[in-house]
């Protein structure tokens, strides 16, 4: 359906759940996130009515996202209802990739179209700095086994922080020459606790794509499956593509199409937005498909006409793990 400011609104990006297995430094505290009790976060069969009820209001596009959604016990069970939803038409996850070598087939199996994985270095060490809990080799376990299964475009999600890793943008960039990846290089957000973390460390992809351009020549537009809102490039020969996801800098805001389920079960219509619709109490006082139908349409119609970044974060109750990215 259309929102208020006549943009069709057909993906919903799901938060399956607010843990993870990292603790990246600009999306979590060093300790982690008080975990959200078990029965505070939605179940899999209540995410699946929910899913139900918003393919009926104009949903095509499910991205299961978190915290990290490999760790939710039963992911592929999910899957696996959801493809049989004739309306959706495209079913993708974004993870951290660490558990992609254990449920990547059964995924696969279940309907699961493509995997955007989150990396941001190529160096093990400094992988460590920025993940806090991770090896850089469970990543690339990840990439390979999203390759060979074939959940393709594979695309690869880079956050670029000054001082910290835009001294690798031109070897991330390269991977594209080497391998049919498709690194997209994100704007760091001030998001949630993380928000002092990112001062001074933000560069635009203005910067990032003078500094590709500058080393491995001029780029060609090149469409890339996905309705996310990355612009892709690719250079020549290359196997795959080089995007840019401006989320501060030149905001796509205009031709937003989503709408995100937070594992808590809210329905929080903009990644900035303050006010959420909740649907669990709903839901768990026994709401059918008509009723969450309707509150679907509440949240579509509070969605704002853009955000408001550059003037900071106000929630202060959300972190990016438990939003969903
Ligand atoms: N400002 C803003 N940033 C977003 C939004 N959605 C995604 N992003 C950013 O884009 C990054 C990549 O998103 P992904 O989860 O990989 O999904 P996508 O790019 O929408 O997906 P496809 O294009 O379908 O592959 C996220 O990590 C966020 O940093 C949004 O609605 N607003
Ligand atoms: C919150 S994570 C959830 C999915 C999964 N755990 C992962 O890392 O891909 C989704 C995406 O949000 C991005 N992200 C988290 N905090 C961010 C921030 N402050 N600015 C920009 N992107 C951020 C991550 O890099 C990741 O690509
Ligand atoms: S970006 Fe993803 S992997 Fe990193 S801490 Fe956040 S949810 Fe976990
Ligand atoms: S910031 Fe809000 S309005 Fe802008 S693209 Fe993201 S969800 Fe849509």
């Amino acid at each position: 359906m259309l929102d208020g400011y006549q943009r069709e609104i057909n993906y919903l990006r799901v938060s399956v759940t607010d843990r993870c297995n990292l603790r990246c430094v600009y999306c979590m505290p060093a300790g982690g996130v008080a975990a959200a009790r078990h029965e505070d976060i939605l179940t899999l069969e209540e995410i699946e009515q929910v899913i139900r009820a918003a393919a009926d209001v104009g949903v095509r596009k499910i991205r299961f996202t978190g915290g990290e959604p490999l760790v939710r016990k039963g992911l592929p069970g999910l899957v696996k209802n959801i493809a049989n939803i004739r309306a959706i038409d495209d079913i993708a996850l974004t993870t951290n990739g660490i558990l992609l070598p254990d449920f990547g087939e059964e995924l696969k199996a279940a309907g699961l179209k493509r995997v955007n994985i989150s990396l941001d270095t190529l160096k093990p060490e400094r992988f460590r700095e920025i993940t806090r809990l991770g090896a850089l080799e469970d990543v690339w376990k990840g990439i390979r086994a999203a390759l060979r299964l074939n959940l393709t475009p594979v695309k690869i999600n880079t956050v670029v922080m000054r001082g910290i890793n835009d001294d690798e943008i031109i070897d991330m960039a390269r991977l594209t020459l080497e391998m049919p990846l498709h690194v997209r290089f994100i704007e760091l957000m001030p998001i949630g606790t993380q928000n002092p973390w990112v001062a001074g460390r933000y560069i635009s992809d203005e910067e990032v794509m003078e500094v590709i351009t500058k080393h491995l020549g001029p780029m060609q537009e090149k469409k890339v499956t996905g309705s996310g809102p990355a612009c892709s490039f690719q250079l020549p020969g290359a196997l795959g593509t080089i995007g840019f996801i401006t989320a501060l800098s030149n905001h796509f805001c205009h031709q937003c199409n989503r709408l995100r389920l937070t594992s808590m079960g809210s329905l929080r219509s903009c990644l900035y937005a303050e006010k959420e619709t909740d649907l669990k109490g709903p839901l768990r006082k026994g709401a059918g498909r008509e009723e969450l139908r309707k509150l679907l349409i509440k949240a579509i119609n509070l969605k704002p006409e853009k955000h408001k970044l550059m003037e900071g974060w106000r929630d202060s109750e959300r972190v990016m793990s438990q939003i969903g990215g």
